[in-house]
């Protein structure tokens, strides 16, 4: 089957990223969220973010243009129905993207493959809820999407092998490279990184360093492009807990426990960049730790 049009569900972080990437490789893509202004946004994030692709040299200006002109914006869940593909981005909760799935049904037509972009959540149990679970996968991006060479593609149970190629060729198209990762808790990367991310709040936690000593641990004495608390805030902390609640639950591990202080964020309000403070607050100049 060959996929023309996209239906990204979810205009934040990661689906005005996957928007952005889909209509420069020549999809058209409709990109839709509840909060109307946070689909505004999107589009002018996007709209930025060209620009610097642009002002790099990296895309042409007729490109950026005709690119702008594929995405189509809306607050109207069934428009998405009509799409070869749909893309679920939204919030990583489980009963959010139930629901979207639920809501979607009606309006679907018979050969629209549905994925969802989540960081953790079982694929089985939401192809479960769909009317064709042969046709829902896993198609899992990395932050920044633009940026970010690595897509993982996870099947459920009764993902088929036509759905598998069709979302595999997709993310060819992109100029991605897909790694395949079992229907396991939070799949390969995060499975790795989040716990990496939770250590590094423990020892927060713990007192063994201070925000900026960590994050400088990392980065110089490891070679991460970022420290593990600025990824956290990159990542967006909601996520990060969201994600070890599904290890720790779902591998019923107690190595898996998140950190109280994550929570403690989480429960403030620290989300992390999207709303300017997390363990760095971002509203100056310059960030530095929030406490
Ligand atoms: C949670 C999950 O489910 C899975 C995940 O995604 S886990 C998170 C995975 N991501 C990471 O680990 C990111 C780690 N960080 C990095 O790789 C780098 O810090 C970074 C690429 C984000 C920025 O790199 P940098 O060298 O500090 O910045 P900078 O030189 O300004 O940018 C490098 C490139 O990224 C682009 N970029 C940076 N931030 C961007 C953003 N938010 N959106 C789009 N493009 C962005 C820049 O335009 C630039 O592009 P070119 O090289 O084509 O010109
Ligand atoms: N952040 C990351 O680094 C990565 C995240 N992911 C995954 O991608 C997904 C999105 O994450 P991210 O973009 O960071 O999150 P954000 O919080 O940035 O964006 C989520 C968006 O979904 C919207 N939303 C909530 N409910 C609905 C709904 N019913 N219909 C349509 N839109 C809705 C939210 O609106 P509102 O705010 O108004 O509720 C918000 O705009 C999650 O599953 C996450 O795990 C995957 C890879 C990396």
């Amino acid at each position: 089957m060959t996929i023309e049009t996209v239906g990204v569900i979810g205009a934040g972080q990661m689906g005005s990223g996957i928007a952005h990437v889909l209509a420069l490789a020549g999809y058209r893509v409709t990109l839709m969220d509840v909060d109307a202004e946070r689909v505004r946004a999107a589009i002018a994030k996007i709209g930025s973010n060209m620009e610097r692709q642009v002002a790099r040299g990296k895309i042409g200006d007729e490109e950026q243009k005709l690119a702008l002109s594929r995405i189509r914006a809306t607050t109207n869940l069934p428009e998405i129905g009509v799409s070869d593909l749909v893309i679920e981005a939204a919030t990583e909760k489980e009963a959010v993207k139930q629901k979207i799935f639920d809501d979607l049904a009606p309006h679907l037509k018979p050969m629209t493959i549905l994925t969802s972009n989540t960081s953790s959540l079982s694929i089985t149990r939401l192809a479960g809820r769909t009317q064709q679970p042969e046709r829902f996968m896993g198609l899992h991006f990395m932050n920044p999407v633009p940026v970010m060479q690595l897509v993982e593609l996870i099947r459920g149970i009764a993902t088929s092998r036509e759905t598998f190629e069709a979302v595999r060729a997709v993310v060819e198209r992109l100029g991605k490279t897909a790694v395949v990762a079992e229907d396991f808790p939070a799949f390969i990367v995060n499975r790795i990184l989040i716990p990496m991310i939770n250590e590094a709040v423990y020892t927060l936690y713990e007192g063994v360093g201070s925000v900026f000593d960590i994050d400088q641990s990392m980065k110089l004495g490891a070679n991460h492009p970022m420290g593990p608390l600025e990824l956290a805030d990159f990542i967006g902390l909601d996520t990060c807990l969201a994600i070890m609640n599904v290890l720790h639950e779902g591998l019923a591990d107690s190595k898996y426990r998140p950190c109280p202080l994550l929570v403690k964020y989480v429960e403030a309000g620290w989300l992390g960049r999207k709303v300017a403070r997390g363990f760095y607050d971002y509203r100056g100049d310059t960030p530095v730790p929030s406490r």
